[in-house]
């Protein structure tokens, strides 16, 4: 029998629509989340609930007695997981009381990607030393790599080769082609030399993150275990998984898991990322038996943008037949087409109605602008915000080295390896030599006057660069120049200041993202013998690469800094359509409706493909390829957010004429009239819920935030890098190295032998950034750690019950995860009684107390959870000295109120400086922070 939930609700009023904390769920969600007993598909219009019927889904479930560690789900981005978990955590809540939330740690809900990732991680240990390579990283690395892959087997030029490649390879992994197959092709040569190479630096790419959990998942064993526990798997936005999320996904929906998705076709969006529609329309065929219902109710928005989107969607083909049905009363324009002359006058138009609107009781984050393509439209509008100050947020590529900052650094780099620099695609070429440098640097830092000292620094750095025995540490050589230009005296509570701190931000990205790649050590086989190798750091040739990386690649790939991630903060957004899928603001404006814009001219032209025929048909390559199916579906997308009222605007002319939209004469009926003054939605009271979404955050946040609030400002919120030291990744290549030992002896039943210990140290100890000699040095005194402990507390091994174990915990404030290096079992002798160990090699910063404090929190967790645990251990390596850390009610309740006092200082944006010299000698952010108490000789 099910249990219906038993959950104060506030009826929602019709007339306004607001959202209040539990609403009364409609027949239809009622239906969703009832259901038992088979395969489910929720075919769900826009706006109709969809995410609150799931997250009420999975709370019936645990509240019927599903264990939280069966369930599993879906969602398309991070921030959609974030509000689907917060939404259950309250529902649960409501029902069970807080202290329920302990135990809802083993149940996953986020992306395919990052449970594909846990999942290796768990269950496939030789990936526990892997990175994953986003796309700006694995371009850097193509970049270095390029001659060894042969890539310009497959054209002409650096670049072009790699991003023809990139949009292949992306084929391969998302229609989960078999590589052998393209074998003698001159990509699938390429290829599969790629592959190779990623193993040797240790890395895996998203798109193999989820053929390599796939192919895990085909082994039996791995199977079983993964399966061994999961009853309910529930996807949203079904409609834009692709061939190998849909592989994963019936890989474990295997009887007698219970796989529920939740999709509307008109929304699919990301088909030139291989999401196939065809998954949701054949869902009965391939899930039979299974049940279908549908979510027609919206709940967003007004009748009149119901009705338009209604009308609109009837020209896109293949759709499911359906139609949205209003709910919410009409109330002022709705829907409303208007012209301006000009692009800038469309913005002046935007930026007086948002003027306007807050006199109405809106506020900033109540709007939003979509563009089909920020970068091409957003200019104007973003230079009349500025203007007047109208705080936004604007996530799309929009010239970062347009920033005076970024220009300067530019250029620099540009002279020390001897090139031009250009700072925009199209724009001129200019020689640069030093007195360009020095006056850039002056008007980008120093209010137009010279910097002192930059001269004979720059040609220091020169010379430095000339001569190739100096190594390279472009993320520290960097805060070294910024210090000198005066960064750390920026007041960071100053707007104007903390944004130009983003900018400089986002620089080091790049710097670290190209050092990261250019730097990696790897694996060589040289005359049978398999030899550890550095990257490259030092020389001309390094300058030479990453101007390259710079001007002909990175000029374009990096978003301009979009503001701090702060977790209320009141300011439009600007963003793509297809960035704003799953969101809702009360007032949307779709400006730049011009012919060629929107749908994009681009939109169903064909491609050349690198990829043969055979393996990659015509029909799967329109797929890719766009068309005007996907343009309208699109707009659809656009349409939906709105809750109270859609503006739609065209402009006449910029230089030359532009005509406007199809979709837009679609929707209003002609082409609509110049305007200066729109007309506004009701006055608008907002609801308080918005907002409170609870934040999850990892330990090491945790910890780093009470070392030093300034720092975790830096670092987790500004988002300047850490910088690179030979030693990195030391301690992980430990914890590996412990955790194969264990699993191995889990395994066997039997102590691993000397043989065999050195066999996994040849197989598996890895350091990112060493060179060979640091390598060496690094493995032996890792050797000799672990053979300490494997003398010391060898019989421990026979009692390892997991390593390497996710834990989460759910606070009032918000929710910590980590992972527990072991977990022992039969602690004082008695089966089912367990320990926790952390180790703590040299190298960790952390001090004793922290650690306690984290192995409180995790034997809270496992508690929350049901298990057992009995004691906790920091187990320091190089002493071989094991401490037990209090893990009793008085340990575990301060430990709860230390956290949950920590996020609330990061939600609320609290970043004092916390300077000691020991913490300061040492930080990443030395240079560039103002209060940093280190003598000049320590930065
Ligand atoms: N039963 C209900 N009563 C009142 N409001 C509801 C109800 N269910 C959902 N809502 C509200 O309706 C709006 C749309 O819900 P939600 O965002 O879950 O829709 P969705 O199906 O995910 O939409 P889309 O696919 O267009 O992104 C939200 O503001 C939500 O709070």
């Amino acid at each position: 029998m099910t249990t219906k939930l038993t959950i104060a609700t506030v009826e929602e009023s019709p007339q306004t629509g607001g959202s209040g904390s539990s609403f009364v769920l409609s027949p239809e969600q009622e239906k969703v989340v009832n259901h038992r007993g088979g395969h489910l598909q929720v075919i769900a219009c826009a706006g109709a609930g969809k995410t609150e019927a799931i997250s009420r889904r999975v709370a019936s479930l645990i509240l019927d007695g599903a264990e939280p560690s069966q369930i599993i789900a879906f969602t398309f981005t991070d921030r959609a997981a974030q509000s689907l978990k917060t939404r259950i955590t309250k529902r649960i809540a409501e029902a069970k009381g807080p202290a329920f939330l302990d135990r809802l740690g083993p149940m996953f809900v986020g992306t395919i990607h990052s449970y594909c990732l846990r999942m290796l991680q768990d269950h496939v240990p030789e990936f526990g030393n892997f990175d994953i390579l986003d796309e700006n990283r694995l371009a850097g690395l193509l970049s270095r790599e390029h001659k060894r892959l042969e890539l310009s087997k497959l054209g002409n030029q650096h670049w072009r080769p790699i991003f023809d490649f990139l949009r292949n390879a992306d084929v391969v992994e998302n229609e989960l082609i078999d590589g052998g197959l393209m074998k003698g092709t001159p990509f699938g040569d390429c290829y599969l030399a790629f592959k190779q190479t990623l193993y040797r630096y240790h890395f895996l790419t998203y798109g193999l993150l989820i053929s390599a959990a796939v192919k895990a998942l085909s082994r039996l064993e791995v199977a079983n275990r993964v399966r061994a526990n999961l009853r309910y798997l529930i996807v949203d936005e079904y409609q834009d998984v692709n061939p190998a999320q849909e592989k994963l996904i019936s890989l474990l929906a295997q009887d007698p898991v219970q796989l529920c998705v939740v999709a509307d076709d008109d929304q699919s969006i990301y088909q030139w990322r291989g999401s196939d529609v065809s998954n949701m329309l054949d869902f009965r065929k391939r899930y039979s038996p299974a049940t279908s219902l549908t979510l027609s109710v919206n709940r967003r928005c007004r009748p009149k943008i119901i009705s338009s989107a209604n009308a609109f969607a009837t020209s896109i083909a293949p759709r499911l037949t359906k139609k949205m049905e209003p709910h919410r009363q009409p109330g002022g324009p709705e829907v409303h087409g208007w012209a301006a002359e000009t692009d800038a006058a469309e913005a002046v138009t935007i930026a007086d109605t948002i003027e306007r609107l807050r006199g109405e009781g809106f506020r900033y984050k109540d709007i939003a602008i979509l563009y089909r393509s920020v970068r091409t439209a957003s200019p104007p509008l973003i230079e009349e915000f500025k203007k007047r100050d109208i705080p936004f947020r604007c996530a799309g590529r929009t010239g970062l080295f347009l920033q005076p900052e970024a220009s300067a650094l530019g250029k620099l780099y540009a002279l020390l390896s001897g090139n031009e620099w250009k700072s925009e695609r199209y724009g001129e070429s200019q020689s640069v030599d030093l007195d360009d440098v020095d006056h850039e640097f002056a008007a980008a830092f120093n209010e137009g006057e010279t910097i002192p000292d930059l001269r004979p620094y720059l040609q220091d750095w020169q010379a430095m660069v000339k001569d190739n025995t100096a190594q390279v540490n472009l993320v520290r050589d960097y805060y070294r120049l910024l210090r000198l230009v005066g960064v750390n005296t920026l007041d960071l509570d100053d707007p104007a200041d903390s944004a130009r701190m983003g900018t400089l931000a986002r620089f080091s990205q790049i710097l670290a993202d190209f050092e990261h790649v250019t730097r990696r050590a790897r694996y060589v086989d040289e005359q049978g013998q398999q030899i550890f190798r550095g990257g490259q750091d030092r020389g001309i040739y390094f300058y030479q690469r990453l101007y390259n990386y710079l001007q002909y690649y990175a000029l374009d790939a990096y978003e301009d800094f979009e503001g701090e991630d702060t977790f209320d903060l009141d300011a439009v957004d600007i963003l793509t359509v297809h960035q704003s899928k799953g969101l809702e603001w009360p007032v949307v404006f779709l400006p730049s409706l011009v012919e060629g814009r929107f749908p994009s001219r681009y939109a169903g032209q064909s491609q050349d493909w690198l990829l043969p025929e055979s393996v990659f048909p015509a029909s799967v390559r329109k797929r890719y390829e766009g068309s005007d199916t996907e343009e309208r579906r699109l707009f659809y997308v656009a349409l939906t957010r709105a809750k109270d009222v859609v503006y739609l605007s065209r402009f006449r002319r910029k230089t030359n004429k532009f005509k406007p939209s199809p979709f837009l004469l679609e929707i209003v009926g002609s082409d609509p009239e110049l305007a200066e003054q729109l007309p506004l939605p009701p006055t608008f009271t907002p609801s308080a819920e918005s907002g409170d979404e609870l934040p999850t955050v990892s330990f090491s946040e945790l910890a780093s935030y009470e070392g030093c609030p300034l720092k975790y400002r830096f670092s987790s919120s500004l988002g300047f890098q850490p910088q690179l030291v030979a030693e990195l990744g030391y301690g992980r290549a430990i914890h590996h190295i412990l955790r194969h030992i264990a699993e191995a002896t889990k395994a066997k039943q039997q102590l691993p032998t000397l043989e065999e210990v050195e066999k996994v140290f040849a197989k598996e100890f890895y350091l990112p950034f060493a060179n060979n000699a640091a390598f060496h040095n690094l493995l032996d005194r890792a050797r000799s750690l672990v053979g300490k402990y494997l003398s010391d507390y060898s019989g421990e091994l026979l009692r390892v019950w997991e390593t390497e174990r996710p834990f989460e915990l759910h606070l009032e404030k918000g929710v910590v995860n980590g992972r527990a290096d072991v977990i022992l079992d039969r602690e004082g002798g008695v089966v089912g009684n367990l320990g926790i160990v952390d180790y703590k090699t040299a190298n960790d910063a952390k001090s004793d107390d922290v650690f306690a404090f984290q192995l409180a929190i995790y034997a809270a967790a496992g508690r929350g959870e049901g298990l057992d645990v009995k004691a906790a251990y920091l187990h320091a390596l190089k002493e071989s000295v094991r401490k037990n850390v209090p893990v009793d009610n008085v340990a575990i309740s301060v430990a709860r109120k230390r956290a949950d006092t920590l996020i609330e200082g990061i939600v609320a944006a609290e970043f004092p400086p916390r300077p000691e010299l020991s913490k300061c000698k040492v930080c990443d952010m030395r240079a560039i922070c103002k209060h940093a108490q280190c003598s000049k000789y320590d930065l």
